[in-house]
């Protein structure tokens, strides 16, 4: 089934239409959630699609399956989600309405054949209409294979494919484990669907900061020279988490942090830092440069890395002592990485990437840090207060640019300041959108700009799978670390021996500047 015609209009443009860009069109939608028993789906599927219903940015159109092998009956599944749902109850009922639930298996053919008998059920009223098909795979991936094949096989016969017609599938990481068991996956999911019917999600594509990233880097005059190794010095991207993993430790432990935010979260923020400005705006031309970029990183070096684990402290337990967790598991919660990117506009600059569990802060963000003038006159102590762009996706949004100033006063001192952009504080109370929200309504819209190309995930496993190898090997341990504090002190030396430089002196908000001189 090809694909048909798109609104792709941006948000901001459907916002000026009262945001009834589909209501206004005759699009039949299914959506059809499988996994619907789970987690994922009650904590973050059935809720974003509820908030986008909400605030009309669905079909008018609209029924939502879930699909699960337990034996539920509607109200049951109803019953299972409601509770995550933020609104009025009687939107909320509308919505809930609007779901039924079909019981199946994950393999054969008959659960799927009972999924596409209520599929076809509720388009058969619809005959020339363009009709969607969104399945969410909100289900471990090592059934992914023989869900598409299920799915493949009995549910793509939509008989009224009326123009504008098409049949989209959203899967969710992890999408292997090392590079050949990610492209092993990919290759028997790319023999039942093209490219283009599949959407990987990864959900910092959908943070509103990483949205702002291409018009922040392309659209700021100031900003595009100095992008560049002669004017930057080194740039990290952190990621903490001020809790362990609370009972999912036998997930996590499969995966450890590389595996779980660094491969695939901090390296998509990576990706569209350090990339060149893509030719359009088209999915295609962003993915492109990404994948170019992607394709420049040296593979990580276990001398760039620093691990830890996490131990009990205070009130907080260690990872060890998490149940699930496989006794004497020497899996990484925490890990410092320094990477490098061999191109024209990046060799010699140190990216390093943070990040930890049962950590000190919730916090997500990216520094920038520029180096010092090349021949200051004032003074040495301007090597320690550098320029940086900082930019916070976690939480409270904001940008903020580090700048050295005169301290206002009769005294001739610089000091570090800030021209600061904060999300709040600017924008007030404007709905910042959840990561899911704007994904899966570029799923619907047929906008694959935020979703993972085959290739952009090859080049990053390539990129993690030698350094995942060796600590699979045994070849480095964690350092131990206590839960709430920093991290392995460890991390800070190399970061510091990446360049690293902490200006110590830099006071937020500080009460007594400007001073009172009368
Ligand atoms: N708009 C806003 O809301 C703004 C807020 N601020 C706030 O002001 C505070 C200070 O700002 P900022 O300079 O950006 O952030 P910090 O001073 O908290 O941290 C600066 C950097 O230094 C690292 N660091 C912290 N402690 C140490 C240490 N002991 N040794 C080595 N490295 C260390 C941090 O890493 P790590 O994270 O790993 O600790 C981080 O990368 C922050 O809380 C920030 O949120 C500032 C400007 C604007
Ligand atoms: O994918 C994952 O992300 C979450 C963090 O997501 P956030 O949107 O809350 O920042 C992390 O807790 C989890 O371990 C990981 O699998």
């Amino acid at each position: 089934m090809g694909e048909g015609e798109q609104d792709r209009r941006p948000m901001s443009a459907c916002v000026m239409e009262e945001k009834k860009c589909f209501i206004a069109n005759k699009l039949v939608l299914s959506v059809i959630v499988l996994g619907a028993s789970g987690d994922l789906a009650k904590k973050k599927t059935f809720p974003a699609l509820f908030t986008l219903f909400r605030k009309g940015f669905l079909p008018k159109n609209l029924k939502l399956i879930g699909y699960a092998r337990s034996k539920l009956s509607n109200s049951d599944l109803h019953e299972k989600i409601k509770g995550y749902l933020k609104g009025d109850d009687k939107t909320k009922q509308e919505f809930l309405d609007r779901i039924t639930y079909v019981q199946g298996q994950y393999d054969g053919d008959e659960g799927f054949q009972g999924l596409e008998k209520a599929l076809q059920e509720r388009e058969k009223d619809f005959q020339g209409a363009p009709l969607g098909r969104l399945f969410y795979l909100a289900l471990p991936p090592s059934v992914y294979p023989q869900v598409c094949a299920g799915i493949k096989k009995n549910c793509t016969h939509m008989n009224s494919t009326g123009k504008g017609s098409w049949l989209r599938l959203v899967i969710e990481k992890p999408f292997g484990m090392d590079l050949k068991s990610s492209e092993d996956l990919a290759n028997k999911l790319g023999e039942l669907f093209p490219e283009e019917q599949l959407y990987r999600i990864d959900h910092y594509l959908g943070k509103e900061l990483m949205q702002n990233m291409l018009v922040l880097r392309f659209a700021n005059q100031f900003l595009s020279p100095t992008w560049h190794r002669n004017f930057i010095s080194n740039v990290q991207i952190c990621f903490k988490e001020p809790f362990g993993t609370e009972g999912r430790g036998g997930y996590f432990d499969e995966f450890g942090i590389i595996r779980d935010v660094m491969q695939n979260h901090l390296t998509q923020i990576l990706a569209l830092l350090a990339m060149e400005q893509p030719v359009t705006l088209s999915a295609d031309d962003i993915r492109d440069e990404k994948v170019r970029l992607l394709r420049a990183l040296s593979p990580v070096a276990l001398d760039d890395t620093v691990l830890g684990q996490y131990t009990a402290a205070g009130d907080q337990p260690g990872y060890l002592d998490d149940e699930t967790v496989p006794k004497g598991s020497k899996t990484p919660t925490f890990a410092t990485c320094v990477m490098r990117i061999h191109n024209e506009r990046w060799a010699g600059v140190p990216w390093i990437m943070k990040a930890g569990k049962a950590l000190n802060e919730r916090k997500v963000e990216i520094r920038v840090q520029y180096k010092p003038p090349a021949a200051s006159i004032h003074g040495d102590v301007i090597n320690e207060m550098r320029n940086e762009l900082v930019l916070r996706l976690q939480p409270d949004e904001a940008i903020y640019m580090k700048i050295v100033v005169k301290k206002p006063g009769l005294e001739m001192e610089s000091i570090v300041s800030e021209l600061d952009l904060s999300y709040k504080q600017r924008y007030g109370d404007t709905y910042i959108p959840d990561a899911y929200e704007r994904l899966i309504l570029d799923a619907i819209r047929g906008d694959q700009q935020h979703f993972v190309r085959r290739d952009e995930l090859r080049a990053a496993w390539a990129a993690f799978t030698p350094l995942l190898h060796a600590i699979d090997n045994g070849e480095a341990e964690p350092m131990q670390y206590p839960a709430g504090s920093r991290g392995p002190p460890a991390s800070d030396i190399l970061v510091a021996k990446a360049g690293f430089v902490k200006n110590a002196n830099y006071i937020w908000k500080r009460e007594d500047v400007p001073g009172d001189i009368s």
